[in-house]
């Protein structure tokens, strides 16, 4: 009989998505993306983090001060690095997984991508004006849909020892 608890799609793509995650350095908010085609393979991961050749300990991680001394026009969001990473720029009929609701840029690079369908799981941001601008454009885009993540999962485990052979 075959095993009854394998991940959904959704769940393995999302899951693929918050691993990636795991690679950010933002101290405060790591999110990760992860770009699925409608045969169900992954074509581009990417997560939160500085530019090619900008260092991690050169450049600021801070939320507050000065503009040019926080993150926030440093940072490459998760989304447009899984788009950039993609191993085609064509991605209709692609879903991408994210971890946080995406942003007012995001949305605009995810929409001209082609992707077809965001499924999200945090709208921590929902208030904001960024966020607000995204529904906007999403809410006017005939070509792409979104949804919240819907799963009974809490958490995964991964195990780099198998269980036994410690
Ligand atoms: O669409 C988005 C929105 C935000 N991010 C990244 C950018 C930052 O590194 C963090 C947000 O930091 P806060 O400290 O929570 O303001 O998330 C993203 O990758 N995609
Ligand atoms: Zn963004």
């Amino acid at each position: 009989m075959k095993r009854q608890n394998y991940l959904s799609w959704d769940e393995y793509f999302m899951a693929v998505a918050l691993l990636s995650a795991q690679r950010s350095k933002d101290p405060n908010t790591q999110v990760g993306a992860c770009v699925a085609n409608d045969q169900n393979k992954i074509v581009g991961v990417g997560y939160n983090g500085f530019p090619w050749g900008c260092s991690d300990d050169e450049l600021p991680w801070d939320r507050e001060g000065a503009y040019l001394d926080t993150k926030y026009p440093y940072v490459c969001h998760a989304e447009l690095n899984a788009v950039l990473n993609a191993i085609t720029t064509d991605l209709r009929r692609c879903r991408i997984y994210v971890g946080l609701f995406p942003c007012n840029e995001c949305t605009k690079v995810i929409i001209q991508s082609g992707i077809s369908e965001i499924i999200y799981l945090s709208d921590k941001y929902r208030e904001t004006d960024q966020v607000k601008a995204a529904r906007i454009m999403l809410d006017k885009s005939p070509n792409i849909t979104y949804r919240q993540m819907q799963t009974s999962l809490e958490f995964l485990t991964v195990h780099f020892v198998p269980p036994g052979e410690k």
